[in-house]
């Protein structure tokens, strides 16, 4: 597909987007709305703020249209859209052209992850307004776990939860494990097919990934992507009974539990700060609260790492992304620290040179490749929403 399709990745708070055109598979501008509905709410459009205060996802959407007008580029040479939806449920397990229909199953799909599909769901309202005339694509988190077997995505609970109520491991970041995954291998220079690898996103949500010759076979969230490892107001895995737990004894409602478990909990709950350029700088300023955070997290992806490595039999590569793993040479080796034993381990200099770049972080001739690789959700959107309407 040549032409240009947008992409509109609408998070609990901010809107990504980046236009790309598909002949050069480039973005040609891009930018980001922040902190939605709180006075410091900006928009970057393009590296320049050209916005402030932006009061939800519509007011939202209409400034970035707004800033394009503005600044350029021209929207006129758009051919589609991409739409990020983060749950797919069992029903799109590939990407899926957008109508009425559509909309109305990712809403009914919403209370599985009511951080996200909601605000999924207004980019697809307001972009589909804005551009009537043009096809719209959804492509789903969820979808790249499709491959999990069913020892892995089944939970032990009552099986009439499994087969009427939709209860399973789904999983989350498949597009960006998707991606990371190919460009590993390629980076390995060997067959996507043949790889084993564990694919470690790390951002404001976290999660781990096995990938067996290019197929998900476990990843660490679950039916919502609130499980696995600590985020940065999300808790990651907690004893099931803890909701009871407080219901009883705190006399707290299960709303407010699932409100603190993913908003107020993780880092944020543990040290106070959400955003781990700052948890560092607590910790280094001697704060033991941030200490202790940064050893929760850090043990945390170490024991999914182990997991994983058994469940897959052979690693090839551990790939670190999203924005604390791209970013931060102390997590990484913080969260490898302890593995040499399995062949995973990250040369010093290596890992702290800094670069936009994807590139090998373990030592020359590890046993296990320890990469880098800067995610790219928006292209790998656009690849995925171009092929889509190709196959029609
Ligand atoms: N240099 C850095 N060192 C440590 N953490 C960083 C750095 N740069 C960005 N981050 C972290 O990346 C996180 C955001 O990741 P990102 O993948 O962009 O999130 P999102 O899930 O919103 O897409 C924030 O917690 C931020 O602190
Ligand atoms: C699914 C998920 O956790 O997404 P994000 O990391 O963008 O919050
Ligand atoms: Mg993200």
């Amino acid at each position: 597909m040549s032409g240009q399709v947008l992409v509109l990745n609408t998070g609990s708070s901010s809107i990504k987007y980046r236009l790309i055109d598909m002949a050069t598979r480039t973005g040609l501008a891009g930018g980001l709305v922040e902190r939605i509905g709180e006075d410091e709410s900006a928009l970057v459009h393009d590296g320049v703020r050209v916005e402030r205060r932006v009061a939800d996802h519509e007011e939202g959407l209409k400034a970035v249209l707004a800033a394009f007008a503005e600044h350029g580029p021209s929207l006129d040479g758009v051919t589609a859209l991409g739409h990020r939806v983060v749950h797919g449920g069992s029903r799109f397990v590939t990407p899926v052209l957008i109508d009425d229909a559509v909309e109305r199953a990712i809403e009914e799909i919403a209370p599985l992850a009511p951080l996200h599909n909601p605000a999924n769901l207004e980019g697809i309202r307001v972009a589909r307004r804005a551009f009537p005339g043009l096809p719209h694509v959804a492509v789903f988190d969820t979808a790249f776990h499709g491959t999990i077997p069913p020892h892995a995505h089944t939970y032990a609970v009552p099986r009439e939860w499994t087969r009427k109520l939709g209860v399973r491991r789904y999983g989350f970041h498949g597009t960006s494990t998707a991606y990371v995954s190919r460009r590993a291998a390629a980076l390995l220079g060997r067959p996507y097919g043949e790889v084993n690898s564990i694919v470690l996103h790390l951002g404001n949500g976290a999660s781990a990934t096995a990938v067996r010759g290019g197929r998900s076979v476990d990843t660490s969230m679950g039916i919502t992507p609130l499980a696995g490892l600590v985020m940065g107001t999300r808790s990651g895995d907690v004893d099931p009974a803890l909701p009871a737990y407080l219901a009883r004894v705190a006399g707290m409602g299960l709303a407010d539990v699932d409100t603190a478990l993913n908003k107020e909990s993780g880092l944020l709950g543990m040290c106070g700060a959400n955003d781990m350029r700052e948890v560092w700088r607590l910790a280094d300023a001697g704060d033991e609260d941030a200490r202790l955070a940064l050893d929760v997290y850090g043990y945390r992806v170490r024991a999914y790492v182990g997991a994983y490595y058994a469940a897959l039999g052979h690693v090839d590569a551990v790939v670190f992304t999203g924005g604390v793993g791209e970013n931060s040479a102390r997590v990484r080796a913080l969260a490898t620290t302890g593995l040499t034993r399995l062949g995973i381990e990250v040369d010093p200099a290596r890992n702290a040179a800094e670069s936009a770049e994807a590139r090998v972080v373990s030592p020359e001739g590890a046993e296990v490749t320890v990469l880098v690789v800067p995610t790219n959700e928006e292209l790998e959107i656009a690849e995925q929403t171009a092929a889509c309407l190709e196959e029609g």
